[in-house]
């Protein structure tokens, strides 16, 4: 089956007027319940574009309709063991929260409080009707995600880690690790657990300065049924998805700009993600947001049911159109309903702390005869209307209170859409991308990456001075402290920039986002790390264990933290077997993980390549990239290579410093890091707020760990996040300081 989308239309707030609304549910059939929705084409109003939906809900829709239409039919098979997800989508201030989490009064609940109330009135039922032979633990974890990190909601805030929790797949799951999980008797605790995390949520955006629906939450109930020694686990997801938002259009500051970026990007992958699927691409960018790989939309088996919130205002205009393109396309998305592997119970190692969505990985398979029939549209997705969004929003809350057995309201129709009334098929991207420039130029916008064709006769000089000051804006603008200053669109602040300088500039965005992407990869070692002194300050040895091999391949080689692990091993009655289990198996994990990442690596990779060269070019273009690629092939360690390429760099300091007497810029480098002092070490060049933010996070967990302070430059390049380029930098900005 595929991935079920229905779209909700709220009803116009107090001081919306009637005259504004733009958007209706329509049938496809007289007297058949609505399918259908639709939406004037903005560049000519006469004419009306239909969406189609497995179901359409108008603004009359109760909460209670929603409910035991769309989600109530599955709760009978989560307990047969089929994950079901359900996630609302839409721009913000459509409903979103509304529909998953609701108000206060009865019958005002949403979807969550709905769905834990059935949860535990069919967990009772079995419990009794199989007279005690089956047990069901019910539990819960729930987590958000913030500017692309995830933060556990039931632990308190002094827990969280500036980094968030690391993501990892085990046996084609998502996990998130180290992420809590607590076991409920009755509705009342989990009612008190989940309302305890709403009020973590709340409070970790007032300390930001931020709204908690900036962020993507996550909340995962999970089903474990016992009978005898069989064990039954299911999943079911509730995930509220920040809603995209124009910045011309609600005047952010520059933390709001930098939560915008990272919620656009998520949801930008996340369409790029149905896009890809329902095209049938091999290659499908799911690694490319943290939200999208939790998600897994199409990878995970079970039931996906995706609520599409509308506001009928114009105002909304575009961004309605753009959100009803992305998903009428993820209706075109297969899910395989299975149920989960029935398992035999044994005596547990330890209570798992890795929380995660169930998804199992399968082929990817577009619906070949399941074209949005009814969908005609401009493709506009980029253009936002001027209308600021509303911040007088009354607060929401919740609360879960035991559901009165109330009678079904009429179900909506399960049965796909006639197809036969297709007018016009929707664009792929590539037309809705034109045709949003088109509506853009239209309504006077900038284009992005828009340049002048003239070609101006500039020195190379002159070249790489406006190559330079690219750069440097390209990495203000990421970062958080110059961020406010990113608005213009980069390149029209260049009109005089020709075709050469473009594929320049274009080549080093890529250059940097690889860069962004590889110091993820490595601190995820750091996170690893981080995770096992959580674990072991809960007590969970086993977690803590678990950890540690999985940050081992960051550290290869780190002797307190292999006698770490050899202690935990010792004291789980685990084996030994000191160098199979200590560096062997997580090496092997390492490289396994290498396999499953191969974006992120590649790059990576290449990096250590390059630096092996003594490539110091910021714009090496082509003749860089086929050298990598030449290079490619050869298969020792990376970090192996990244250390020789510091100690034999001709740019770095001498080879022989990293044995004999520092000179005074090396050591001065070093004093720096060993400092520890965030100022010091953000105002170095080519360390930008984020990577110091990770460098002194991971250099005071080292000290507290009782590890060494850094010694010479060739152990900096050890440092996740620092390569051998990055020391460079460092060492030859320090010119003239020293
Ligand atoms: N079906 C509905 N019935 C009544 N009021 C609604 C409905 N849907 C939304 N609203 C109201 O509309 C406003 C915006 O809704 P909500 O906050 O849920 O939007 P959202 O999509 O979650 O926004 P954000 O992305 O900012 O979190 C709220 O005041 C909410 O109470």
């Amino acid at each position: 089956m595929s991935v079920r989308v229905v779209a909700r239309i709220r009803p116009l707030l107090p001081k919306e007027l009637e005259r504004d609304a733009i958007v209706t549910a329509a049938s496809t059939d007289d007297g058949k319940p609505p399918t259908l929705v639709k939406i004037p084409n903005p560049k000519n109003e006469s004419e009306e574009f239909s969406f189609a939906f497995n179901s359409v809900y108008d603004h009359s829709t109760t909460q209670e309709q929603l409910f035991t239409a769309e989600v109530a039919p599955h709760v009978k098979a989560l307990f047969q063991g089929i994950d079901v997800t359900i996630f609302a989508y839409g721009v913000t201030g459509t409903g979103k929260t509304h529909t998953m989490r609701g108000g206060l009064k009865l019958a005002d609940r949403g979807v969550i409080p709905r769905l834990l109330s059935s949860i535990y009135r069919r967990a009772k039922k079995i419990m009794k009707d199989s007279e005690g032979q089956t047990t069901v633990d019910v539990s819960i974890s729930y987590y958000e995600i913030y500017n692309d990190k995830v933060f556990d909601l039931l632990e308190p805030l002094e827990k969280r880690l500036p980094a968030g929790l690391p993501l990892r797949e085990k046996d084609g799951k998502t996990m998130v690790v180290g992420l809590s999980e607590r076991s409920c008797d009755n509705l009342k605790d989990l009612e008190g657990l989940y309302l305890h995390a709403e009020k973590n949520r709340a409070t970790a955006a007032t300390k930001l300065n931020a709204h908690s629906s900036r962020s993507h939450s996550v909340l995962q109930i999970k089903v474990t049924q016992t009978t005898g020694d069989q064990v039954k686990t299911s999943t079911a997801s509730a995930i509220d998805l920040a809603g995209s938002e124009d910045n011309r259009r609600t005047d952010n500051g520059k933390e709001r700009l930098v939560e915008s970026a990272a919620i656009n990007k998520s949801l930008f992958v996340l369409s790029q993600c149905i896009d890809a699927i329902s095209r049938g691409d091999k290659r499908i960018p799911y690694r490319e947001s943290k939200m999208t790989r939790i998600l897994s939309l199409g990878q995970n088996n079970g039931i996906t049911i995706m609520i599409l919130n509308l506001a009928s205002l114009r105002s909304y205009h575009l961004d309605t159109l753009s959100s009803l393109n992305v998903s009428s396309r993820a209706k075109r998305i297969e899910v395989r309903e299975i149920e989960n592997e029935v398992v035999f119970k044994q005596v547990p190692r330890t209570a798992s702390n890795s929380g995660g969505l169930s998804m199992a990985r399968q082929p990817l398979r577009p619906l070949s005869n399941a074209l949005n029939a009814h969908n005609v549209h401009s493709g506009v997705a980029a253009s936002k209307a001027t209308a600021t969004s509303d911040p007088t929003k009354p607060a929401k809350a919740f609360s879960v209170y035991a559901d009165r057995a109330s009678k079904p309201a009429a179900p909506a129709p399960r049965s796909a859409p006639n197809t036969s009334q297709l007018r016009k098929r929707p664009s792929d991207s590539g037309q809705a991308a034109s045709a949003a420039l088109r509506v853009s130029n239209k309504s006077g916008l900038s284009r992005p990456g828009q340049t002048t064709q003239s070609k101006l006769s500039i020195s190379a000089e002159q070249l790489e001075s406006m190559v330079e000051k690219k750069v440097n804006e390209i990495l203000a603008m990421r970062s958080n402290q110059q961020v406010a200053q990113a608005a213009p669109a980069p390149a029209s602040a260049h009109p005089d920039i020709n075709d050469a300088v473009q594929k320049r500039l274009e080549a080093l965005e890529r250059r940097i986002e690889q860069d962004e992407r590889r110091d993820d990869t490595r601190s995820d070692g750091l996170r690893f790390l981080l995770s096992a002194r959580q674990a072991k300050e809960r007590g969970d040895d086993a977690g803590a264990l678990e950890m540690y091999e999985l940050a081992l391949p960051y550290f290869p080689g780190q002797a307190k933290l292999l006698s770490k692990i050899e202690k935990l091993r010792v004291r789980l009655g685990l084996p030994t077997a000191v160098a199979a289990a200590t560096t062997t198996e997580p090496e092997k994990a390492g490289r396994k993980r290498q396999r499953r990442v191969p974006a992120a690596d590649e790059g990576e990779y290449d990096e250590a390549e390059a630096d092996a060269e003594g490539d110091e070019s910021y714009v090496g273009g082509a003749a860089r990239e086929q050298s990598r690629a030449r290079n490619h092939k050869s298969s020792s360690s990376k970090r192996a290579k990244v250390a020789a390429a510091t100690a034999t760099s001709a740019a770095a300091a001498p080879a022989s410093e990293n044995e004999g007497p520092l000179s005074p810029r090396s050591q001065e480098l070093l004093d720096i890091f060993n400092s520890r002092d965030l100022g010091r070490i953000q105002g170095l060049h080519g360390v930008g707020s984020k990577k110091a933010r990770d460098l002194v996070d991971h250099l005071s967990l080292m000290a507290e760990e009782g590890w060494a302070p850094v010694r010479n430059l060739a152990d900096l390049t050890t440092i996740p996040g620092m390569g051998s380029r990055t020391v460079e930098r460092a060492y030859e900005g320090l010119v003239g300081t020293i």
